[in-house]
């Protein structure tokens, strides 16, 4: 099996064929809207003095190419996908940080922190158009195919945002209703990086489609680790202060669950979301062991190498060679285990 530093470099290769088509694309971009996107990845500051900023972990482009490898032995194909799936992903990244609030992302100032609401909408919006740019224009017999998943993944992972900030106004919320919530904001779009490499490399209908679930199963996974950060996860990994989901209030997964499989833990944790409308650093701490005594924290666990297992159950129909198998169960092993 390799290793993580294997996996962290085959991210980083996908980086090197995607990064200059990607900062091609920004190049359309009006003066303003170009520093404020190439700030976003993190090739920038603020004043367009170029920066080596950290521009995020490249998962999904990855994803894409390295699916694309194993369907048709080489990653070019789908370089515009990796393309497009990491401009829509970053596209909600800057409306996400609009919406939360969220000051800092990636260790770095967000564009709305900086810019301004209307800024972030507009960005945002650009990187949008982009990645339908890239993709009509990439002289690719399957651009229509690969369009037309982009934007199915797209209208998804916007329903699951509207799920999202509708949870926030509700007192309770199922666990279901948050699974799906979870695979509309995180699934669709881990999917859909998968199902670009497939369609791009010229995969027939089935294997595109197992390996669409390959990448919606590893994204339940994805979103499930990322709650357990956003209550757990180290500030200096996550760029967040610790137990920050639970300062906000937020539903997340391992929440949802221990409120609802809780027993008195979950009742006790009930309790204090509609009595602690302002929590203290202590009130927090009491929520995560809740959220523990509850059984939440290994429930969430559980989970997620359940959904890496369906991930690997969803390759098994699409007929690859051991070598790219094995590299495909190292990603999802490792997105699991997020040692990102
Ligand atoms: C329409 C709209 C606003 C939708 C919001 C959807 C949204 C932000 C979902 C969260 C997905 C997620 C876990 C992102 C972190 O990805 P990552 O850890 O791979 O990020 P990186 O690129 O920084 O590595």
């Amino acid at each position: 099996m390799p290793s993580a530093t294997n996996v962290l470099d085959l991210l980083a290769r996908g980086r090197e064929l995607v990064d200059p088509q990607l900062r091609h694309a920004l190049d359309r971009l009006d003066e303003h809207t170009r520093l404020v996107a190439t700030y976003h990845f993190g090739w920038c500051d603020e004043h367009g003095r170029p920066t080596g900023a950290n521009s995020g972990k490249a998962i999904r482009p990855g994803l894409t190419l390295l699916v694309a490898e194993a369907v048709c032995g080489s990653p070019e194909p789908a370089v515009p996908g990796g393309v497009a799936v990491e401009l829509i992903h970053n596209f909600s990244l800057i409306h996400d940080d609009l919406m939360d609030r969220d000051t800092q992302r990636r260790h770095r100032r967000t564009v709305w922190a900086i810019w301004g609401d209307a800024t972030a909408v507009l960005v945002g919006d650009a990187l949008a158009c982009l990645a339908d740019e890239v993709l009509a224009e990439c002289n690719s017999p399957y651009a229509v195919r690969a369009g037309h998943a982009l934007a199915v993944a797209t209208r998804e992972l916007i329903r699951g945002q509207v799920l999202d900030v509708a949870f926030e106004r509700r007192d309770s919320v199922s666990l279901p209703e948050c699974v799906d919530m979870a695979a509309g904001k995180t699934s669709s779009l881990l999917g859909a990086s998968a199902e670009l490499g497939a369609i791009l490399a010229g995969a027939d209908a089935a294997t595109c489609e197992a390996f669409r679930t390959y990448g919606w199963e590893l994204g339940l996974a994805f979103q499930i680790v990322d709650d357990l950060l956003g209550i757990w996860g180290a500030p200096e990994k996550t760029g967040k202060p610790v137990f920050s989901d639970l300062r906000a209030h937020k539903k997340t997964l391992p929440v949802v669950w221990s409120l609802e499989y809780g027993g008195a833990h979950g009742r006790e944790l009930a309790a204090w979301f509609t009595e602690t409308a302002a929590p203290s650093e202590d009130d927090v701490r009491r929520a995560a062991a809740l959220v523990e005594d509850a059984g939440g924290r290994e429930w969430a666990l559980a989970e997620a190498d359940e959904r890496v297992r369906k991930a690997g159950k969803a390759l098994d129909a699409a007929g690859i060679a051991p070598a790219n198998r094995d590299q495909l169960d190292q990603l999802a092993q490792f997105i699991a285990e997020r040692q990102l």
